[in-house]
Parts: C-alpha cells; structure tokens; sequence
C-alpha cells in the first residue's frame, strides 16, 4: 500500500480521497486547518497544521493538490523530506532556475517529480518536441467565464501569448500551458478564452512538426466545487497513483 500525503484539501483531494484503492492518505495538510482536520475526520488521516511535522509522518509520496504558492514553498523541502512528489500546480515550474534546482534535489534525493497529465491527453507523446523539431505549438483554452472568475457577454480572447506570462496572470487556469511546454520543450504558446455559451473547459493543441501535425481538443467536464478545475485533472492523479507501482509502463 502506497502511503500518501496530501497538500491541499480542496476538490482534486476530495476527489482523490473518494477512491483510495492501492494507496492511502495517511497525513493530510491545508493553510486553513479547519480543512484538513475536516479532511482528516472524513477520511482517517492525520492532519496538520505545521508543515515540518506533516513530512515527519512516514509517508511515500505527497500529493500537492493546492496552489502555484503552495507548491512554490514547499517542493523543496517535500522531496529533502525523501518523499517523492506529485504536482498539480504546474505553474510554479514556469521559473526555470526553481525547476532547475528541484530536479537537481529530486536527482541528489533519489526521488521523482511527477508532472500529471493533468486537464489534457496525450503529455506523453508530446514529449517527442525533446527529440524532434517542432514548427508549430498552440494551446487554445476556452472556459466559461465563471471558470474564471469572470463575466463576459460574448466570447472573448483574454490573452494572447507565450505559457510563462500566461501562467503569471491566471496561475488558476492554466497550469496545463506550463505542463505542455516542459513536455515538448518550448515555452508554447496560448490563447485563453472565456464563452458563456461553453459549458465544458475545453483544451485544443495545434501541434506541427517533423513527426507530422496533430490536434487533440479535451472538452472536460467542470468540477462542481471549482469549475476553474476540470475533473479530468483529478481522475488523472488516481490513474498515475493506480499505475505507479505496476511493472507495466504505459505511454510514451
Ligand atoms: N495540472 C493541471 O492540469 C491542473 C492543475 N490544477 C491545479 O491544482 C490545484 C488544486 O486544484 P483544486 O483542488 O481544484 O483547488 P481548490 O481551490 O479546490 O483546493 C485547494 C486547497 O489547497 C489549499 N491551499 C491553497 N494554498 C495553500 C498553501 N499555500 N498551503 C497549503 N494549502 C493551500 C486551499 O485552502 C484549498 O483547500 C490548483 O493549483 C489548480 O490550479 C487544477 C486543474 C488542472
Ligand atoms: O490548467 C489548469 O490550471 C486548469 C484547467 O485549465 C483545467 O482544469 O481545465
């Protein structure tokens, strides 16, 4: 039984701790307390409300499942801890030097980084941008406005650009462009739309190179408890937890 902590007891640990199968959250931390002692109630885990004492619970992997902040303090010192990590709030890798050192920590510590796939398909092969030549990469995500936060009486472009300035201006919404620009090796870039007449979150990659051209559009359902989060996202960490300790690798 894989032994988990989780950072973060929002709606993708909720979603996560409803469908505990060969692993088990063991320790559970949240800045507000009352969440992870509501967290820890609900689901047997110990919950904490001192950051230290929550990596001395002996636990294998920490899932963060929080915030760009979140993972930008606590990375570090999750992984000199020797747990591995699993993280969700991909934007805060946007900074190369802070990726950098936590991969170099990961290699000293002997521990991995886990980047799920997250809201989107097909990560894996998107990798092959590390090896091959790439003409062309474009995320285009298009939301509801009140996925994020906003209003809008028509559909509108909100920003135009490269994944590291659009990971700083909406750190909630668009951790998949950080996630598909350290897969393929460029800093890709992004359209972000709000539709009131969209009622999915909808991600679609252009993508040209040597290898060919794909497009690969996800219209995920929405999360209930956070529609800026689509529920793929947390079905995604289930399945890498499921497969992370199967002798059978699937995916690029
Ligand atoms: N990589 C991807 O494809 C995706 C990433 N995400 C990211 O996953 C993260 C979690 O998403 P949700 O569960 O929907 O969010 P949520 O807002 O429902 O839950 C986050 C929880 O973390 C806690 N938290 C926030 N900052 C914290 C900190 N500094 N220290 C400790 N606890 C903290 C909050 O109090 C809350 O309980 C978000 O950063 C979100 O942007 C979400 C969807 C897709
Ligand atoms: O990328 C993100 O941060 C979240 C997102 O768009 C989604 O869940 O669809």
């Amino acid at each position: 039984m894989i032994t988990v902590g989780l950072l973060g007891c929002g709606n993708i640990g909720h979603v996560i701790a409803k469908s505990q199968e060969n692993f088990k959250i063991t320790a559970v931390y949240d800045v507000v307390f009352e969440r992870a002692e509501a967290f820890g109630r609900e689901f047997g885990a110990s919950p904490y409300s001192d950051f230290s004492e929550f990596l001395k619970e002996p636990t294998d992997i920490v899932v963060e499942a929080a915030s760009v902040a979140a993972a930008t303090s606590h990375a570090e010192s999750i992984l000199l801890a020797g747990k591995d990590l699993v993280i969700m709030s991909v934007g805060a890798l946007a900074d190369i030097s802070f990726r950098e050192e936590l991969i170099q920590t990961a290699r000293e510590m002997k521990k991995k980084i886990h980047i799920p796939s997250g809201a989107i398909m097909g990560l894996d092969n998107i990798r092959v941008g590390q090896i091959s030549s790439i003409d062309k990469f474009v995320l285009r995500t298009t939301k509801n406005p009140k996925s994020l936060s906003r209003e809008a009486e028509e559909k509108t472009c909100i920003f135009t650009g490269k994944a590291y300035d659009c990971v700083h201006q909406y750190p909630k919404n668009t951790n998949v462009a950080e996630s598909l620009s350290i897969a393929c090796g460029r800093d890709v870039d992004v359209e972000l739309w709000m539709d009131p007449n969209e009622d999915r979150n909808m991600h679609e990659i252009f993508f040209e190179g040597e290898f060919g051209e794909a497009y690969i559009r996800v219209r995920n359902v929405p999360s209930p408890d956070n529609p800026a989060t689509s529920y793929l996202a947390a079905l995604s960490i289930l399945s890498l937890l499921k497969n992370l300790d199967n002798p059978l690798v699937i995916g690029a």
